[in-house]
């Protein structure tokens, strides 16, 4: 077995069950052999919150029928996606009726459960959260999305969620079966530096909730997930809505899963459906040593890892 030690600096704190020292050694052998089975669901999203919760919990117990141990949902999976909803659907976590929802799925299902997002009300703020419940009902982690989706793109699509949101400050890993696994929500994907620091966190896998649009979908959403995955050398998962042709803002769907070697495995359409996969890190191995881009950076020439903020 390959050990490469890899020192990474953590200038701010990470959360509770992300690594929290500041100074973290890690090896490949962290992050190694190990499988399970995952489903993502991407479910249709209207306007009655009760019943988008509700069609979500029906497809987690599913999911579960279908031997899957990891179930994720989408972005916004309770609420309509728009800044003119955001406030209206917020709830807070984890006292609200959603949070109970999932974590009643998670227990009840035995699975542990990746909800998507929702809108948090948290201390007079919103934000877009997504909450990780184990398969006893506990609340492992909570990510608040780094990077709010502010675009304007003319005869496409303006976009600018920092109307009503607040940015989370934090990287959030968690371990599922001795598995880490980096989350990250939608826009989060096109920033490189947030992927690389879970990949040297020792994740492998990263997992998204995302909403594309039918501008940035059909250029980016698999080239992200495919450049992610490649680049790092780690499993992508990417879970949507399905598409609404009726709503405000019509999502890409497409949900799909990206192997280490940067190979779509499985895609969806844009129509509800749910991919259920074995996840095995044995191929994160094996590509790491084949293709040893791990050891073989000139951090001499370039070093644009190492860091995460200055407070
Ligand atoms: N919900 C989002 O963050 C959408 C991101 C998106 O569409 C993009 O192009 O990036």
């Amino acid at each position: 077995m390959l050990f490469f030690p890899v020192q990474v600096f953590l200038i701010s704190p990470l959360k509770q069950n992300a690594t929290k020292s500041l100074v973290h050694n890690f090896s490949t052998s962290e992050a190694l052999s190990a499988c399970f089975k995952i489903a993502l669901i991407q479910v249709k999203v209207g306007m009655d919150k009760a019943k988008n919760v509700a069609n979500a919990v029906k497809e987690i117990h599913k999911a579960k029928e279908k031997g899957a141990q990891l179930v994720a949902l989408p972005e916004f999976f309770n609420s309509p996606y728009g800044t003119q909803y955001f406030k209206e659907y917020a709830e807070e976590i984890p006292c609200g009726p959603t949070s109970a929802a999932l974590k009643c799925a998670a227990l009840e299902a035995g699975v542990c459960v990746v909800g998507g997002t929702i809108p948090e009300c948290r201390r007079k703020k919103f934000y877009n959260t997504c909450t990780v419940w184990d398969e006893k009902g506990n609340l492992v982690t909570v990510h608040r999305k780094l990077h709010l989706f502010d675009i304007d793109i003319p005869g496409g699509i303006r976009f600018k969620e920092s109307e009503v949101l607040t940015a989370g400050d934090e990287i959030t890993t968690f371990c599922f079966k001795g598995i880490k696994i980096g989350l990250g929500i939608c826009y989060d994907v096109r920033f490189f530096e947030m992927a690389q620091l879970m990949a040297k966190e020792g994740c492998s896998m990263l997992l998204y909730p995302g909403a594309f649009n039918l501008t940035t979908g059909p250029m980016h959403w698999e080239l992200l997930a495919r450049a992610r995955a490649n680049d790092l050398q780690l499993w992508v998962a990417f879970v949507s809505p399905a598409r609404d042709n009726s709503a405000k803002y019509v999502v890409w769907g497409h949900s799909l899963i990206v192997n280490p070697w940067g190979k779509v495995m499985k895609m969806l359409d844009e129509y509800p459906g749910t991919i259920i996969m074995d996840i095995d890190t044995k191929v994160v191995e094996d590509v790491r040593r084949q293709i040893p881009v791990r050891c073989q950076r000139r951090t001499d020439i370039y070093d644009t890892v190492g860091y995460v903020k200055k407070n």
